[in-house]
This record gives C-alpha cells, sequence and structure tokens, in this order.
C-alpha cells in the first residue's frame, strides 16, 4: 500500500517522496529526513509502478550508508534488492566498468591499485625513464597524477606554463601507458575512466539513460565536479535526478568536493523552487539549540532552520578531563552507566577528529571488557602501518618470525623482488631452516636484500639496553617507516599512529609492569584480533566525525576538544579551514539523538609528546545554559572563556610557572597568552600566541616572560 509508506511524513517530506518527474533539490539540515526522504521515494517510485528496481540509480556516501539503504529498502518493500544500483560513486563506477571492460579498453579481471600499489607503479615509470628521483619525487608525482585525475584531466589535457610542469606531464602519460599495459587501475582512474567511456560511447550512454530513469544522490554537498559530470552523463533530458543535501555538512572540501554543484545543479536542471525539510526527527531540543550555536559562527552559509517538538531533552554534559587516560576512563565508566540503565552498546558511539586518538579509547574499552568495533578505518593495531612496525620489532625480538620476514623484507621498497623472496622461500624449505637463515645464507650477493639483513641486526643491536618505549620508539624511528609515509597523501596520519605506537608501549610498560618485548608483542596481537566484537554483536561504535556522518546514535560522545586538535591544527592556515572544521563540529553533534557528551584533556600524549592543549573554541561557542560540567581534574566548574584562566599541567602543576591561558609579557613581542607546552625538563617548551604575530615557541627556561 503506498499509503503505508506515506504515513508519518510531514507535508514537506510528503511533497518532496512524492515529487512530480522533474529534478529536484533538497536542502535541509541534519536530521531532517532527508535521507529516510530519499530511501522512502525510491520505495514509492517501484511501488506506485513509475520506475521498475533495475531503473533507479542511488549515490551514497559511504559503503555503510549503501548497506542501510538496502536494508531499509527491503524492509519497505516486497522484492529482492540485491541487483539494484545503489552505492558509492567508486564502487558504481567499478561495476560499470567491469560490466564494459572491453569498451573501456580494460582486461575483465582488471586490478585496482590502492594508494600503496599506486606508488609502487610510479616508481617503476620514473626508473624506465631514467629520472632524477631527486628532482622529481615518485610522491610528488603521484599526487599531481591524482589531483588531476580527479579533476577530470589527462596528461594532453593539462596546461604547462613551466618546464617543471610539462616534464610531470610527460610522467603521467607514461604512467598512464604503463597502467594500460598491465591493465591496472587506481582510485581516482575509476571514476575518471567511467566517465570517460560514457562520454565517448553514444551507445552506451544511450543504453544508460534509458535505464535510469531516476537518479538520487544522497549527500550532495559533497560531491566533486567530476562525480557531478558523470551523473549528468548518466541521465536523459527527460529523466530526473533527485539531490538532498545540507551545505552546513560540507566535508570534503580538502578532497575537491563543492558546494558550489548546488547552484550549479539548480541551473542546470532549471530548478526553481528548492524543497526545503525544517523539522528534526533526531534530537532533542538542547542537542539542536547546541549545533544551531555553534554553526551560526560561520559566514558563509546558505541558511536555513530547524526546530522539534521532542522536547528540550538532558542538558549536554561536559567533562575536562586532567589527561587522555582519564578522558578515556570517564568515556568507559559512562558507557558502563549508561548499559546499566539499559541502554544497548551498540547505541553509543566515541568520535574523535583523528584516527590516532582512538587507540586509549580502544585501550580502557578492551580493558573494561566493553566490546567494541572501529569503522570507517581499523582498530589501531590492526592499521596496516602499525602492522608493519610491529613486524620490525617481532623481528628485532626474533629474525626467525616468517611472517613478520615476509611483511617488511621488501617494506619499504628497497629492491628485494619476488623473485628473490621465491629462491630464499626454496632454500629454506629445502634447508629446513627459517626465512632469515636462508636469507642470511645468500643475502650477501643482493644488495637490498644485504640492506634488510644489516638493518635488523643493528635494530637488535642496538636496542639490546633500552627499556620498552625506547625500543619501540627506535625502531619506529629507524625502519623507514615515517619516511616513506612522509608525503603520501594520507601519510600524516600514519606517522601519527606510529608515534602513538610509543604511547602505547609506555601505557603497556606501566600497566602490566613489564618492559619485556615479547609481553608487549603478544598483547598487541590480542587487542588486534581475539576480541574484535563478532558482526551483530552490540558493541560501542568508535570513529571520526567524519565517518559518522548520516549517521545517528542514542548517546554521542565528542572527544578531544581541544585547540590544534578539533580544530585540526592545519586548519587554522588554511582558507576557509575553521569553517569547515565547524561545519565538522555540527556534524559531530547532530549524530546525537538524546545525550551528548563533551570531553577535552587538559595533557595528552601526541606524536609522544605531551601537549598541553586549550578548550577548544567550539566549547566557548555553546550558550552556557545549554550545558552542564560533570566535573573534571579542576572539579566541577562551568565553561571557562577564552583566554580565560584555563588548566595548567596537571600533576606537574608546580614545575610549570604559567598556567594555560594565563597573560603574559615577552620583552620583544609584547603581550600574549600561554598556549600550551611540550616537552620536559631543560628541553621544556611554551608555546605563547601573540595577537599580532601569531604563536610562538620558547624554551620555557630562557622564555623571559613576566605575568601581566
Ligand atoms: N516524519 C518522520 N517521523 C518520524 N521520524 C522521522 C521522520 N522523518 C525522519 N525521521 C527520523 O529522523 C531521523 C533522521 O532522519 P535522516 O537520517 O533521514 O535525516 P538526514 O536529514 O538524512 O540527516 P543527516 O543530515 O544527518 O544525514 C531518522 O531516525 C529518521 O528515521
Ligand atoms: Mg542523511
Amino acid at each position: 500500500m503506498p499509503q503505508d509508506l506515506l504515513t508519518g511524513l510531514n507535508p514537506e517530506q510528503l511533497r518532496a517522496v512524492t515529487w512530480g518527474r522533474g529534478s529536484a533539490l533538497v536542502l535541509a539540515g541534519a536530521g531532517s529526513g532527508k535521507t529516510r526522504v530519499l530511501t522512502t521515494r525510491i520505495a514509492w517510485l517501484i511501488q506506485t509502478g513509475q520506475v521498475s528496481p533495475m531503473g533507479v540509480l542511488a549515490v551514497t556516501f559511504t559503503n555503510k550508508a549503501a548497506r542501510e539503504m538496502f536494508t531499509r529498502l527491503s524492509a519497505m518493500l516486497p522484492i529482492n534488492t540485491r541487483g539494484m544500483w545503489i552505492g558509492t560513486f567508486h564502487g558504481l563506477c567499478n561495476r560499470l566498468l567491469r560490466a564494459h571492460h572491453r569498451d573501456a579498453g580494460l582486461p575483465q579481471l582488471f586490478q585496482i591499485l590502492d594508494a600503496q600499489d599506486q606508488l609502487s607503479a610510479v616508481k617503476r615509470v620514473l626508473k624506465a625513464l631514467n629520472v632524477d628521483t631527486e628532482k622529481y619525487e615518485p610522491r610528488k608525482l603521484q599526487a599531481f597524477i591524482n589531483a588531476n585525475k580527479e579533476a577530470g584531466l589527462r596528461a594532453n589535457q593539462i596546461e604547462a606554463y613551466d618546464p617543471y610542469t610539462r616534464r610531470l606531464i610527460e610522467y603521467y602519460a607514461a604512467y598512464d601507458a604503463q597502467c594500460n599495459r598491465e591493465g591496472v587501475v587506481d582510485f581516482a582512474e575509476l571514476l575518471l575512466r567511467s566517465f570517460e567511456l560514457l562520454s565517448r560511447n553514444a551507445m552506451l550512454r544511450e543504453h544508460y539513460q534509458e535505464r535510469f530513469r531516476h537518479i538520487l544522490v544522497d549527500e550532495f554537498q559533497d560531491t566533486s565536479r567530476l562525480q557531478y559530470d558523470w551523473l549528468k552523463l548518466l541521465r536523459a533530458p527527460s529523466n530526473a535526478i533527485f539531490a538532498v543535501g545540507d551545505d552546513d555538512q560540507s566535508i570534503y572540501a580538502f578532497r575537491g568536493a563543492n558546494v558550489a554543484n548546488m547552484a550549479l545543479f539548480q541551473k542546470d536542471m532549471g530548478i526553481s523552487e528548492v524543497i526545503k525539510l525544517t523539522q528534526n526527527y533526531r534530537s532533542y531540543g538542547t542537542i539542536l539549540d547546541a549545533a544551531n550555536a555553534v554553526i551560526s559562527h560561520n559566514a558563509n552559509r546558505l541558511g536555513k532552520d530547524l526546530w522539534t517538538d521532542a522536547g528540550r531533552g538532558e542538558p549536554i554534559r561536559h567533562y575536562e578531563a586532567a589527561t587522555d587516560l582519564d578522558e578515556a576512563r570517564f568515556v568507559v565508566e559512562e558507557i558502563q552507566e549508561l548499559k546499566r540503565e539499559g541502554m544497548a552498546y551498540a547505541d553509543i558511539a566515541v568520535l574523535y577528529r583523528s584516527n590516532a586518538q582512538s587507540r586509549v579509547i580502544e585501550h580502557a574499552l578492551f580493558s573494561a571488557g566493553i566490546p567494541y568495533r572501529v569503522y570507517g578505518g581499523l582498530r589501531f593495531f590492526e592499521r596496516a602501518e602499525i602492522r608493519h612496525a610491529l613486524a620490525y620489532l617481532r623481528l628485532t625480538a626474533n629474525p626467525e618470525d616468517d611472517n613478520a620476514f615476509l611483511r617488511v623484507v621488501n617494506f619499504p621498497a628497497r629492491g628485494v623482488g619476488a623473485r628473490t623472496v621465491e629462491a630464499i622461500d626454496a632454500a629454506a624449505r629445502a634447508g629446513g631452516v627459517s626465512l632469515w637463515a636462508a636469507a642470511c645464507a645468500q643475502g650477501a650477493g643482493k644488495k637490498g636484500l644485504a640492506a634488510f639483513i644489516q638493518l635488523i641486526g643493528q635494530l637488535r643491536q642496538e636496542t639490546r639496553d633500552m627499556n620498552l618505549a625506547e625500543q619501540v620508539e627506535h625502531v619506529v624511528a629507524r625502519c623507514g617507516l615515517i619516511e616513506y609515509y612522509r608525503g603520501e597523501r594520507d601519510g600524516e596520519d600514519r606517522i601519527e599512529n606510529l608515534n602513538e605506537l610509543t604511547n602505547a608501549a609506555s601505557a603497556f610498560a606501566a600497566e602490566a609492569e613489564s618492559q619485556d618485548l615479547a609481553d608487549f608483542l603478544a598483547h598487541a596481537a590480542l587487542e588486534a584480533g581475539e576480541h574484535e566484537a563478532q558482526a551483530g554483536q552490540d558493541a560501542v561504535q568508535l570513529m571520526t566525525v567524519h565517518a559518522a556522518k548520516g549517521l545517528e546514535f542514542m548517546a554521542v560522545f565528542i572527544t578531544g576538544l581541544e585547540e590544534a586538535l578539533f580544530p585540526h591544527e592545519n586548519s587554522l592556515t588554511e582558507l576557509d579551514g575553521l569553517e569547515e572544521e565547524r561545519r565538522l563540529m555540527y556534524v559531530a553533534i547532530t549524530r546525537a539523538r538524546k545525550r551528548l557528551y563533551l570531553t577535552h584533556a587538559a595533557q595528552r600524549m601526541l606524536h609522544g609528546q605531551p601537549r598541553y592543549g586549550l578548550p577548544s573554541r567550539f566549547l566557548q561557542e555553546l550558550p552556557a545554559e545549554l550545558v552542564q560540567s560533570v566535573g573534571g581534574w579542576r572539579g566541577s566548574s562551568d565553561l571557562a572563556p577564552a583566554g580565560a584562566a584555563g588548566p595548567g599541567a596537571p600533576g606537574r602543576a608546580a614545575a610549570l610557572p604559567y598556567p594555560v591561558g594565563a597573560r603574559v609579557q615577552h620583552p620583544r613581542y609584547g603581550e600574549g597568552v600561554v598556549a600550551g607546552y611540550q616537552g620536559q625538563g631543560a628541553e621544556a617548551e611554551v608555546r605563547v600566541s601573540f595577537p599580532r604575530i601569531g604563536d610562538k615557541w620558547f624554551i620555557l627556561e630562557y622564555a623571559r616572560l613576566t605575568p601581566c
């Protein structure tokens, strides 16, 4: 019954769901039912016979969102939704290319290169061309290729104004030629190649245009120009694109997504009226007011209203932790309390700005025996870079560890080819010895292998008298992974994680009272695998704010609300950076239905260093009456206004002359505010924020600061 589908919708939603044939844009705030409208519209179109399930193309932002859409549709319709074209841009392009691989010039089983594979491919190209890689760094070329592909440009379409760029273009063309020879595609290629396929092949294009009567796009504010053009190719003039989005939740500008596409879309499709949804069904009033208050600090907005009739609900809870460990302890205790009150673990989400922050929280949950799952990323000990680092550590502890040997013998690449590894393997089998032993027996002649054997030997020797944390720090620093990830596209995050491994080792040493590397490695293996929540098991959800987009939870913790962490320090120097961070904060707040916790820590270990952070400016942007302090290391206190006496350095306050937030005078730079500390003892540094010249670091001992 169509009526069944439509009951419960408000008049605006009903209008959107049953919109006539033309294209439409729904522009509405978080939790107003955009995704629900989109899903219901698909069901309604099918149920009323306006389109067959195969005539629908729906784009979601994540695979998780696509899965949810399938589930909801199956619940609404008595049909098999399996073969429907619902997925992410990448997923749908992949499908298109597989179906028409011949027309696309690809082998049927073409391989997709991940970032790492792509880098090796780039290096091979440069080697074959005898290029000086000091001048033309492989990673730079990789970034150049990807940025151009994402902008829809092949090598012969780029204009070069200087000889350097001309060379890059040449190498880009050579890289593409190599990929074509080998029949492989990188991520950016998926979209560009299927875009070109459709542009070039009129028959194919018309076939899909004929087929996809209805194209629907969720999270439209985060589509890139090429993605948008791809959609337009798939649409016949008589067919419709139904897009929903929220400019306040645009959080992928750094990847080329473009809010301006909304205006372009209206113009292209001749949309005279944008549909607005104004009622929020997700959150209680207090949470909604908080979200509205924060986002109102952004200047670049299209402007929207959002209201709820759900009532005020509970106040937002704010906890000021002394340290990141204290923050994690608080989160765990509150989760246990929520569970006692009857909330399922799966209804609780812990959000953070950067992946590296999850480690301490994961550990606290793990120690308390609370099942958890990490979304949009791997659990800390399962991340590739951590596994690589652990493999080096394992070899340091025991070079006969074959699995560890295989993982890193040629990572980072040192010219140990697959054939060499095969020969070692054969020799090891024949002699009944470890790979390491076989390698040592034949390694001297082969340059890359000899370097590897020497490196492991040195690491073993150098770490002999070190304590656990020092060993981990040393191996991470020396094994070449940091250099490898530096300059990689998502490398910064991975380096943060690698540094975090040292913190994990210190924490382990303190807790388990063991400095034994083997104990730590066993612990890491355990946390990585055995306690992983099973699929379907009730588990707390951990994810970055980016990964939480579109989702909702009964209770949400937003952790790490400190300046330079959230907002992220990189954002402070970028154009529109702070506004994008604020939109991210808006996304975070609006994930909560009933209860919202905001936490920050006065001191946190990051990059292997203690950092003393000011509370995030986003906390100050919340109306005080919405927030209730639930204590912390300073005792219960209200939100301090920015710049007022903030937290000092807990536990070590005596050693530090000024609390963070204190006003100080510098003989040269004038008056400033103490913004943080790092390092210890004679190496302790203080960061002072000066109104005109920005932040400066001083060695604390020689800082020549006076209070004012
Ligand atoms: N008319 C309605 N009656 C009851 N609940 C509704 C109604 N419309 C939406 N909801 C519920 O409100 C919540 C938010 O809806 P939905 O996720 O579709 O919002 P959204 O606009 O897509 O949010 P976001 O911007 O965060 O993606 C969901 O739990 C949804 O089921
Ligand atoms: Mg949504």
